[in-house]
């Protein structure tokens, strides 16, 4: 594996592996906070009113906080210490934690899966594990930090609950039949710890670059360290940490299943030279077979499908080709009159 960026970045210069060309970097700019961004009360008892709240900002922003959300307050301090506590321990340890599983469904990366062939390097390490069925995946969690297998199981169970709350208002908002995203298009949720380490020149790097998330809808736990911008009518906006708030992000499948109506985020992360910054994302994935297309609910002769049908591991292994490049990434989900169905060229 790649040296672990938090396990040398105390050196003091930013490498130009790091550097990011001129147009891509974040700059000294002081970002503005998207006061905007709607923070969602989920307890709020007026159900059309919250599903026209998250419909909304799905449509505007493809990004929204949510308040009151059902996740225990301090099940989320317990998860933010164990994944500070797990980034903080030694390249030696971290990785010998995240190789039990020979198949390798906890893996432990630096920068991006693509490390050996990306052309600039991003500033953060990662974490990734599934998450359900509990029972076959914790076998090949981290046992040190001594609690993790406790706390992130916990923590799993209740924001998959929280995500199965929220993607049940859209379905409903977007007039989907009972239970449209559960089963298949929900099956397999992954959990990914990102630490991104201070950094000695955050105007020149990112600690990821610009991308939508390619899952149904994507449920961050972001701390209290501001770093996660989306990008929304030409200008890059902060989304401002909230006590116990969740963020959450629309992503790929759900902006293709509602054709379009909701947009994907466009998001990336600013590191920060005095501190580091530790996130949990829990992204909501359909099963490798299942078929993605626009539902047919939304799709008439005055709204012909945007989108063309595709099965979920095709786009995964297109994503993964293209390193998220959203331009290569549309060339293959929306639907053209030249047939680009032969586009698997990943
Ligand atoms: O760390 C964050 O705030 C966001 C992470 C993210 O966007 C991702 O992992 O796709
Ligand atoms: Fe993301």
């Amino acid at each position: 594996m790649e040296n672990l960026v938090s396990n040398w970045s105390e050196a003091g210069t930013l490498p130009k592996s790091y550097v990011f060309p001129l147009g891509k970097r974040p700059g000294k700019v002081v970002f503005p906070v998207a006061k905007t961004i709607p923070v969602i009360d989920l307890q709020k008892h007026d159900r059309p009113s919250t599903i026209q709240q998250i419909l909304e900002a799905a449509q505007h922003y493809g990004l929204f906080q949510v308040i009151n959300h059902g996740v225990a307050k301090d099940l989320m301090d317990e998860t933010m210490n164990v994944i500070k506590q797990f980034h903080g321990m030694s390249k030696e340890d971290k990785a010998s934690e995240c190789s039990k599983d020979p198949k390798r469904s906890c893996k432990l990366y630096t920068s991006t899966e693509n490390y050996n062939r990306e052309q600039v390097h991003y500033w953060r390490d990662a974490l990734i594990h599934h998450c359900h069925p509990l029972e076959d995946c914790m076998q090949f969690w981290p046992q040190n930090p001594i609690t993790y297998r406790e706390v992130i199981g916990a923590y799993t169970v209740q924001v998959r609950k929280l995500g199965s709350i929220i993607l049940e208002l859209i379905s409903e908002g977007l007039g989907f039949k009972r239970g449209y995203f559960s089963g298949e298009y929900s099956k397999k949720p992954v959990v990914l710890v990102n630490h991104y380490p201070p950094c000695p020149d955050p105007s020149l790097t990112l600690g990821l670059a610009e991308h939508c998330d390619p899952s149904l809808i994507t449920i961050i736990l972001q701390g209290d360290v501001p770093g996660l911008q989306v990008f929304n009518d030409g200008e890059w906006f902060v989304v401002q940490p909230l006590a116990h708030a969740f963020v959450v992000n629309v992503g790929y499948i759900l902006q293709i299943m509602s054709n379009g109506k909701l947009k994907a985020a466009v998001h990336r992360v600013v590191t920060s030279a005095s501190v580091g910054r530790t996130t949990a994302s829990l992204f909501i994935y359909p099963s490798e077979n299942s078929v993605i297309e626009p539902a047919t609910t939304l799709v008439n002769a005055c709204n012909p499908p945007l989108y063309r049908a595709f099965q979920y591991k095709d786009f995964r292994t297109k994503y993964i080709s293209a390193t998220a490049d959203s331009k290569r990434v549309d060339e293959f989900i929306f639907k053209t009159t030249s047939s680009n169905n032969d586009d698997d060229d990943a």
